[in-house]
């Protein structure tokens, strides 16, 4: 069983506006109302994808059950930890750039922080844990730790998806995957990095640190799959980017999703990258006819 884990889910509000007038009054071409949180959306694409999973981490308030509300119309399996203070709302602005304004998310008590880890005890050897995003600061910085242990402890997997130190920390825990976009990388080591051989150099650290397999993402100039196998370079489809918030997440949704059910490692790279690049091209997340579409588009080519 895979199963997500979200401590600050957001719903995503996507405004578009003609053009952004700073200081005076603009008014919405367009909005939309997501769920979202890397977890849930990494659920929300698996569940396209027919690969079964729970999705857990904290939901409260009315925003909290709009979240709930929707994974249980798309009949993906949750179990949430209801916490006393409102899920945050994130604002994905889309003028002539994209901008984005996200929350801190609630202050979560230590007995929902508890009650979390108290879930992860259902975990079985073989199962996986795709532990995403941010974490509200009332956790601490070390509740990322807390929960790579009790998941070492039942022997699942787990895939990370955050940034700093809870990354660096993790790395040693021998993480299934993870998955930088090339800025987070650079970032990850305080350096910049112009080059694809700069991007080789760095991911491979990622694997020397523990990582067993490390997809580096580039958006619309495809993405990199490093492992003990090799380094292999995707192209990216081509396409009218629509929107390209949960492309990462998407991403990681195709990689552990076809890893799991056929154990193909570049299978598994050529369905996240068409995963990825299928949110891109579409207002919400993917959906499975369009990543099997452009599925035929990504040649994958050994470097
Ligand atoms: N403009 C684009 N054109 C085609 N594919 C794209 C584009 N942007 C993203 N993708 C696809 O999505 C994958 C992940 O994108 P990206 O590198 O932007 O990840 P990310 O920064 O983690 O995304 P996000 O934070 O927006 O979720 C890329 O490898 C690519 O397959
Ligand atoms: O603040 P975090 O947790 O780093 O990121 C949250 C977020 O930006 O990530 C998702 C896209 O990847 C969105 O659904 C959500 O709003």
């Amino acid at each position: 069983m895979i199963y997500t884990v979200t401590l600050n889910p957001s719903i995503d509000y996507i405004v578009e506006v003609e053009d952004l007038t700073l200081g005076g009054l603009n008014r919405m071409k367009r909005d939309l109302k997501l769920p979202g949180g890397k977890g849930i959306n990494v659920s929300r694409v698996l569940n396209q994808l027919g690969v079964g999973n729970t999705a857990t981490g904290f939901l409260g308030g009315f925003t909290g059950r709009y979240i709930g509300q929707w994974l249980g119309e798309e009949h993906i399996s949750s179990d949430f930890v209801t916490v006393a203070e409102d899920t945050r709302i994130n604002i994905k602005l889309k003028a002539a750039e994209e901008t984005e304004i996200n929350g801190t998310g609630p202050a979560i008590r230590e007995e929902e922080a508890e009650a979390l880890l108290l879930k992860l005890e259902a975990l079985q050897a073989g199962d996986i844990l795709v532990l995403s995003g941010s974490a509200p600061p009332s956790l601490g910085g070390s509740f990322y730790s807390r929960l790579i242990a009790e998941c070492k402890s039942k022997k699942a997997e787990f895939v990370i998806d955050t940034t700093g130190q809870a990354l660096k920390d993790a790395l040693a825990q021998e993480p299934l995957l993870v998955k930088p976009n090339h800025h987070e990388l650079a970032e990850l080591f305080g350096v910049s990095i112009g080059s694809r051989d700069e991007i080789i150099t760095y991911g491979r650290r990622l694997l020397e640190s523990g990582a067993r397999n490390v997809l580096v993402s580039m958006a619309g100039e495809g993405a990199l799959f490093i492992s003990d196998q090799g380094v292999y370079f995707a192209n990216a489809p081509k396409g009218k980017v629509k929107n390209s918030v949960g492309a990462g997440d998407s991403m990681i949704a195709g990689f552990v999703g076809t890893l799991s059910l056929t154990g193909d490692v570049l299978e598994a790279f050529r369905t996240g990258v068409a995963s990825g690049s299928a949110t891109a091209f579409s207002d919400d997340l993917a959906d499975r006819a369009l990543i099997e579409q452009l599925k035929t588009q990504i040649q994958i080519e050994q470097l």
